[in-house]
């Protein structure tokens, strides 16, 4: 097993525990490349019995606005594809944002009324600090809103589409008041490319120009991440738990 197996395996297993003590559990759920792992662990524990997700509740985080649910860019999809479709969730108790929903400011507000607990949020890190998509520059005040993508934003996640423009420009997130409120937060990083941003977030000011920094006033933050991501800071060990 590598070390970002391993960082999978771990956030796995807090979140099967959380499940297993409380099965009504509500889960924050991130998308982009660092949580497939986390995924797949869970898949795997599902099949093997070790969790089951029946009872559960879930609300991820973000979602490009213009995208159908069945565009292999839309975060319905990514979620689908890497995780809902191959465990025994209920279908009705998934919420996603709605990119294409007519109104909206209505559905952001839709949404934010429906989070009343999140018990463990999974959270990846943008390059630029972002959490979910709230940018440099969000209030950390804020609840679910409408967001306009920086281009490093739309540039770091252009790796999945065509071409650069075809990333949308705006997008549905989870603000980071609705974020800050879960009970516990797993934030999963991976790679040598975060190193820089780990360490802003660990040490730097508390500052809206870099919200992941707002995780310092959270009482349960867990930082799970690989040697590469982490090596900026000087660890016991590659996972801080
Ligand atoms: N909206 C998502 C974030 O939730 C995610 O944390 C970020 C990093 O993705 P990756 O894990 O691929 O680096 O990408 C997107 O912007």
């Amino acid at each position: 097993m590598n070390n970002y197996d391993e960082m999978s395996e771990r956030a796995a297993a807090m979140i099967a525990d959380q499940i297993k003590h409380v099965p009504h559990s509500t889960l924050g759920l991130a998308t982009g490349s660092t949580p497939e792992g986390l995924y797949r662990s869970l898949i795997q524990k599902n099949r093997q019995d070790k969790v089951s997700f029946k009872d559960v509740t879930t609300f991820n985080l973000d979602e490009y606005i213009g995208l159908s649910e069945t565009d292999t860019n839309s975060y319905h999809f990514f979620m689908h594809s890497h995780f809902f479709d191959y465990i025994d969730i209920q279908h009705h108790n998934i919420h996603i944002p709605n990119g294409l929903a007519n109104d909206l400011e209505q559905e952001c507000e839709n949404y934010e009324a429906k989070i009343r607990n999140i018990d463990i949020q999974v959270l990846g890190l943008g390059l630029n600090g972002h959490i979910g998509f709230n940018e440099p520059g969000t209030s950390f005040l804020s609840r679910t809103h409408l967001v306009h993508l920086t281009e490093s934003t739309r540039k770091a996640n252009s790796r999945y589409f065509k071409t650069i423009e075809d990333v949308p420009e705006r997008a549905i997130t989870m603000g980071i008041n609705t974020i800050m409120k879960s009970k516990k937060i797993i934030l999963l990083v991976s790679g040598e490319r975060k190193a820089e941003a780990v360490e802003r977030l660990m040490n730097g000011e508390i500052s809206e120009d870099f919200p992941a920094s707002v995780l310092q006033r959270h009482p349960n933050v867990v930082l799970i991440g690989d040697k590469a991501a982490l090596k900026k800071l000087r660890l016991q060990n590659e996972f801080i738990c």
